[in-house]
């Protein structure tokens, strides 16, 4: 039997977006609250988008290498579902807040993504993105499918470059819990466009 691949939609910055890729399927939605991030939205914006949601769509907070205090205060202003931690925050780090959580691991040459798993063995998730030397994310750039562990007893999540046009091809090779796309369904950064996102779950379906 296979399941129906969950879509998170990352980057989200105004409501018109968030509602429309809720309405064509999306599960998760991501707020970006790194502030070198050209998706950074400020957490009182993503609150007001937040409120205007319907029922059953995962609130999601991305942070990279933030002081705890502040995703408290974040959590505090915008009620988040789910924490996404893409830096390099301590497994203890990650378990240190009330929320569930997710660990983004970059797949850098060399990495030991079976150690790693194991590592963050507490989260709820695991998300596997594109590993590049500057940037901590958002890269539009993808890794090497074939590399993707094959038993981890965790839910993993591919992330890294998805497109309208590649997605259905990673899902195939991947069979992940979840995909995560940012860059391939925009406009411009921070920017949702709905031809894309319909297109992006159409491919999804289509997988
Ligand atoms: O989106 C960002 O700007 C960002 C910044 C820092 C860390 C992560 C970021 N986004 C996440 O990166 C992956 C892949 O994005 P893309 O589809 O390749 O553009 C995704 O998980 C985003 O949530």
């Amino acid at each position: 039997m296979s399941y129906r691949t969950r879509v998170k939609i990352c980057g989200i910055t105004r409501l018109e977006d968030a509602l429309d890729a809720v309405r064509l399927g999306a599960d998760a939605l991501g707020f970006v609250f790194y502030p070198p991030s050209p998706r950074y939205v400020a957490p009182e914006k993503a609150a007001e988008i937040i409120a205007r949601l319907p029922p059953f769509v995962t609130t999601t907070g991305l942070f990279v290498d933030a002081d705890a205090q502040q995703v408290r205060d974040v959590l505090a202003t915008a009620p988040l579902g789910l924490l996404q931690f893409h830096g390099d925050e301590s497994p203890e780090y990650c378990a240190g807040f009330r929320q569930p959580w997710i660990k983004a691991l970059r797949m850098q040459p060399g990495l030991d993504v079976a150690a790693k798993i194991r590592d963050y063995r507490d989260a709820a998730g695991i998300l596997l993105d594109a590993w590049h030397p500057q940037l901590k994310g958002g890269t539009g750039e993808t890794f090497d499918w074939r590399h993707w562990p094959k038993h981890s007893g965790l839910s993993l999540i591919l992330a890294g470059g998805l497109t309208p046009e590649n997605v259905a091809e990673a899902i195939h090779l991947t069979q992940p819990y979840a995909v995560d796309v940012s860059g391939g369904v925009e406009l411009g950064k921070g920017l949702k466009d709905f031809t894309l996102m319909q297109a992006f779950m159409a491919g999804v379906n289509a997988a």
